[in-house]
C-alpha cells in the first residue's frame, strides 16, 4: 500500500467554532475551560475525519488558538521582553491564556507583537522578537499534550513544528538587539531545545515529527545552506528521537538545498510537486533521495481546483524510483483552503464540479495512494472524473476584444497631481475606508441574506449608517471623508459578488489572522462588470456633506491575491480583465462627481514572488493592471491607493510606477521603518504612513501620534505627508475608533501649528 498524509488541516472548525469560542472568551462571556473544551473537540474532529478518510499518517499540533508561529515561540520561551513577567508568572490556565492572547492582541498598555504575512498567503503570523539576551528553553508542552490527546483517542499522529531555520528567519531582532545581530545567531541554543523536545516526543511514543521549512522556497532560505546543514546534521544525528520529516512547500527548494538535506540523517523529505515542474526536476538532478522517504506534495494545498488525477499519477510514477519510499501528500497544509465543498449546495454546478476543498483534497490524496498501489484499474471510475477543460460559457469575447483594442493605452494625463499644496491642507487627515462593522450592520446583512428584511429596508439601514459615519467624521474634523463601507461583507468578496466570472461561497471560510476569517471568492472565468457596483453608495455619501468623500475600490492585484484564481492563463491576463471592470467603475464614479478615488492594493507586497527571478514579471503586470484601472480619470481627480503590510523597500519603484497621487500604508506596528525606505529611495509622491495600529484595541495618545508625525517629517516634506490610521477600521469598535480619530486630528493640528501652516 502506498502511504498517504497531509501537512496540516484547517483548525477553525466547519462552522467557525474556534472564532466564536475565542471571541466569546475575549469578551468575558465564557471561561478558559469552555475555550479549551471547544479546542479539544475541534482537534478530535480533524484527527477522526482524516483517519476515517483513510489518511495514513495524521498530523497533530496543527491546531492553534491564534497562530502556530506564536505557539512555537511560546513553546521555546521566546517571549518579547514586555510580556515576560506575565508569561513567567502564569500559574493557572486563565493567566496562561491571558499571557498568550496579550502577545497576540496587545493589552491596555502593551502593544501586541507585529503581525505579518505568512509567505505569499493571506494568513498572518506573529513575528517573534529575539535578541542576544533571549534564552530559548523548552517552556511548554503543547506538541506533547496534543500528541497524547490524539493517542488517547486511538489516533497515532505526527506532531508538526515550525522548523528552526524558518522560525528564526521569520523572527526579527528586538528593539534592544545590537545593529547587525541576527536571530539566526540563536540557532545552536534553539536546536538544543528542539533536541530535548524530540527526545520527549519519542518517550511518549511519537514515531515521526514534521518540521516545516517553507523558508527554503525563498531566496533568503536558499542562501542559508550552512545553517540548514548544521541544523539537520545535528538533529539527524541525535540518538533518541522520532523519524524526522523536513517539510518544504510554497515552491521548489533548489537542488542545492535538496542535496544538503539528502546528506543529513533526516528520514523523510517533503517536496512541493504541485506548484511547478521544478520539484521533480530537482529530485532527478540530485539522483533521488536514496533510501529516504519522499513525501510527495502532488495535490495542491493552496487552490481549490480539483486535481488532474491522471497528471498527478504520472508525476507520482516519475518519482517512485527516486526515493526509498514515496508517501502521497498535499503540497502544503490545507490551512489555506475552505473545509468542505459539501457546505456549498447553492453553488453553480458548472463551477462546483471543478472544485475540491480541504475534505475533497484529502479524498484525492487517498485515491491517488490507492491507484498507485493497486494500479489505475482499481480507481478507474474516480480517476476519470478529472477536471477537463473549461466550458465555453466561462469565456467573454466582448471583454477580450475590448482589452485587445485598449492595448497598452494606460498613461494618465497627469498635471500637478504631485503637488498636494492648494488642494488639501498639509498633513491632510483621512481614513482608509471602512468604519466599524457593528453587530447591527452584520445582523442587517444576515437578515437581508436570509430574506428576513427586503432590499428597501436593507438599503435604508445602510444609508442610515452612512449618515452616521459622515456626521461623525465631520464632527471629528477629518479632511477627506469616506462612506465607511458598511454595505460590504469584505473588500474582495463584495466586488466578486457583483462581477461575472466569479463565484462566491456561503461557508468557505479560511483563517486570515486570529479569529478573523475570509471567504475567498473563486475566479473561474472571464471577468466583467454587468453594472455599477459602488456608485449609488458613494454618491449618496457625497450628497450628505460638503467635504470630499473618497470612493473605495479594491485593485486588480488584491482581487486576485485574496481569491482562488483560474490557472489556465497567466495571472497578468486575468488581472487586466479585473482592471477593465474597475476602469469602468472609476469612470462612473467620476461622472457621479466623486473627486477622490482610492483603489486598494492591500496585497501588492504579499503577492511578490518568493524568488527574485520571478519578481520583475510580477511587478510589471501588477503595475500595468493598476494603471489600466486608474488611468482614465481627469488630472484633477485624485487617485489614492492603500497597501497593508510594511517592508516596501524592495518595491518602491513599483509603488512609484502605480502613478497614484496618495498612498497610505501600514507603518504603525513596524514603527515607520518604511518612511525611511521610501525617502531613501527618493519617493516624491504623497504618502500616509499609518500612525496607529488598527489591529489592536489600544487607543493611541495625541502625543504618540505627534511623535510619529514628527518622525515621518524627518524624511518627508509636509506637503507629502498625509495623516491616517494604518488600515481600515472595520474590525474595531466605536468606543476605540472615535477617541483614536479625535487624537489623530488633534495631533495633526498641533504639528501643523508648529509648522506655521
Ligand atoms: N479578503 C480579505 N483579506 C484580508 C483583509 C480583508 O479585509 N479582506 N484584510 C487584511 C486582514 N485580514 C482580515 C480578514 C478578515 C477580516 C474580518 O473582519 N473578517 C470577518 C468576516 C467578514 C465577513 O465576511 N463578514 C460577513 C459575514 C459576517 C458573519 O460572520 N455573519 C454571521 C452573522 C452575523 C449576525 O447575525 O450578527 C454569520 O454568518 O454567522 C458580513 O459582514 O456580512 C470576521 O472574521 O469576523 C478582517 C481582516 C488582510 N487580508
Ligand atoms: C485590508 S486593506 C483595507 C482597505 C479597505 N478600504 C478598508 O478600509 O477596510
Ligand atoms: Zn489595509
Amino acid at each position: 500500500m502506498i502511504p498517504t498524509t497531509v501537512h496540516g488541516y484547517p483548525r477553525i472548525g466547519g462552522d467557525r467554532e474556534l472564532k466564536r469560542a475565542c471571541e466569546s472568551y475575549w469578551d468575558g462571556r465564557s471561561g478558559a475551560a469552555d475555550l479549551d473544551a471547544v479546542a479539544a473537540r475541534l482537534r478530535r474532529e480533524v484527527w477522526e475525519s482524516l483517519r476515517d478518510a483513510g489518511i495514513g499518517t495524521i498530523p497533530s499540533n496543527t491546531f492553534s488558538y491564534y497562530d502556530h508561529v506564536l505557539d512555537n515561540a511560546v513553546l521555546f520561551g521566546l517571549v518579547p521582553e514586555r510580556f515576560r513577567a506575565a508569561f513567567e508568572a502564569a500559574d493557572d490556565r486563565e493567566s496562561e491564556l491571558a499571557a498568550y492572547f496579550a502577545m497576540a492582541r496587545g493589552t491596555g498598555d502593551l502593544p501586541p507583537m507585529e503581525m505579518t504575512k505568512w509567505f505569499d498567503t493571506n494568513y498572518h503570523y506573529l513575528v517573534p522578537e529575539l535578541s542576544p539576551a533571549t534564552r530559548p528553553r523548552l517552556a511548554g508542552g503543547k506538541p506533547l499534550s496534543e500528541y497524547t490527546q490524539a493517542k488517547g483517542l486511538g489516533v497515532p499522529t505526527r506532531p508538526v513544528l515550525v522548523g528552526p531555520l524558518t522560525f528564526l528567519m521569520l523572527a526579527k531582532p528586538a528593539a534592544d538587539a545590537p545593529e547587525g545581530w541576527r536571530p539566526l545567531n540563536l540557532l545552536d541554543d534553539l536546536l538544543a531545545c528542539y533536541s530535548e523536545l524530540l527526545d520527549r516526543l519519542s518517550a511518549v511514543g511519537a514515531r515521526s515529527v514534521q518540521l516545516d521549512e517553507p523558508i527554503l522556497a525563498s531566496d533568503e532560505g536558499r542562501a542559508e545552506l550552512p545553517a540548514l546543514e548544521h541544523a539537520y546534521g545535528r538533529l539527524g544525528a541525535q540518538a533518541r528521537r522520532p523519524e524526522l520529516l523536513v517539510s518544504t512547500y510554497f515552491g521548489a527548494i533548489g537542488a542545492q538545498a535538496l542535496e544538503v538535506l539528502k546528506g543529513t540523517g533526516v528520514e523523510q523529505i517533503g517536496l512541493d510537486l504541485a506548484s511547478g515542474p521544478e520539484g521533480v526536476a530537482e529530485l532527478a538532478r540530485v539522483s533521488g533521495l536514496g533510501d529516504k522517504t519522499l513525501v510527495a506534495g502532488v495535490v495542491d494545498g493552496r487552490n481549490v481546483w480539483r486535481a488532474d488525477m491522471p497528471g498527478k499519477l504520472s508525476t507520482l510514477g516519475s518519482v517512485l524510483g527516486l526515493a526509498g519510499r514515496v508517501e502521497v501528500s498535499t503540497s502544503c497544509s490545507l490551512l489555506h483552503v475552505p473545509i468542505d465543498l459539501d457546505a456549498e449546495p447553492g453553488m453553480d454546478p458548472a463551477v462546483r464540479e471543478r472544485l475540491a476543498f480541504a475534505k475533497q483534497k484529502v479524498d484525492e490524496v487517498v485515491l491517488l495512494g490507492r491507484a498507485l498501489s493497486e494500479g489505475d484499474g482499481a480507481a478507474a471510475a474516480e480517476l476519470k472524473a478529472a477536471r477537463g477543460s473549461a466550458p465555453a460559457s466561462f469565456t467573454n469575447s466582448r471583454v477580450r476584444a475590448r482589452l485587445e483594442a485598449l492595448g497598452g493605452a494606460t498613461t494618465r494625463v497627469g498635471d500637478g497631481r504631485r503637488t498636494v499644496a492648494g488642494k488639501e491642507p498639509v498633513l491632510a487627515t483621512t481614513t482608509i475606508g471602512s468604519f466599524p462593522q457593528t453587530p447591527e450592520v452584520r445582523r442587517a446583512r444576515a437578515d437581508h441574506r436570509a430574506g428576513r428584511i427586503g432590499d428597501g429596508e436593507y438599503e435604508r439601514l445602510m444609508r442610515a449608517e452612512i449618515d452616521r459615519v459622515i456626521k461623525l467624521q465631520e464632527d471629528i474634523g477629518l479632511d477627506v471623508l469616506v462612506h465607511g463601507e458598511p454595505e460590504r461583507n469584505d473588500m474582495v468578496q463584495y466586488f466578486a459578488e457583483q462581477l461575472d466570472g466569479y463565484a462566491t461561497t456561503a461557508n468557505g471560510w479560511v483563517q486570515s489572522y486570529g479569529s478573523r476569517c475570509v471567504r475567498p471568492p473563486i475566479l473561474y472565468g472571464d471577468v466583467s462588470r454587468p453594472e455599477p457596483m459602488t456608485v449609488d453608495w458613494i454618491t449618496y455619501a457625497q450628497s450628505r456633506t460638503d467635504r470630499p468623500v473618497k470612493g473605495m475600490l479594491t485593485g486588480p492585484v488584491t482581487m486576485l491575491a485574496w481569491s482562488f484564481v483560474r490557472d489556465d492563463q497567466p495571472l497578468g491576463d486575468t488581472a487586466r480583465q479585473v482592471a477593465l471592470a474597475l476602469r469602468d467603475e472609476i469612470a462612473d464614479l467620476e461622472k457621479g462627481g466623486i473627486r477622490h478615488i482610492q483603489v486598494d492594493e492591500a496585497a501588492l507586497r504579499e503577492l511578490l514572488p518568493l524568488r527574485e527571478e520571478s519578481r520583475a514579471d510580477y511587478l510589471a503586470w501588477a503595475v500595468e493592471s493598476f494603471r489600466l484601472a486608474t488611468s482614465g480619470v481627469a488630472a484633477s481627480t485624485r487617485i489614492h491607493t492603500h497597501m497593508c503590510y510594511s517592508e516596501f523597500g524592495r518595491i518602491v519603484g513599483a509603488i512609484e510606477a502605480l502613478d497614484a497621487d496618495v498612498t497610505s500604508v501600514e507603518a504603525a506596528r513596524s514603527h515607520m521603518e518604511l518612511v525611511g525606505d521610501l525617502s531613501a529611495k527618493g519617493y516624491r509622491r504623497a504618502i500616509g504612513p499609518g500612525v496607529y495600529d488598527i489591529h489592536s484595541p489600544r487607543v493611541p495618545s495625541v502625543e504618540e501620534i505627534e511623535a510619529s508625525l514628527r518622525s515621518a517629517l524627518r524624511a518627508l516634506s509636509p506637503e507629502q505627508l498625509w495623516v491616517n490610521p494604518d488600515c481600515g477600521l472595520k474590525t474595531r469598535g466605536y468606543a476605540e475608533v472615535e477617541p483614536a480619530l479625535r487624537n489623530l486630528v488633534e495631533a495633526a493640528r498641533r504639528v501643523r501649528a508648529e509648522l506655521g501652516r
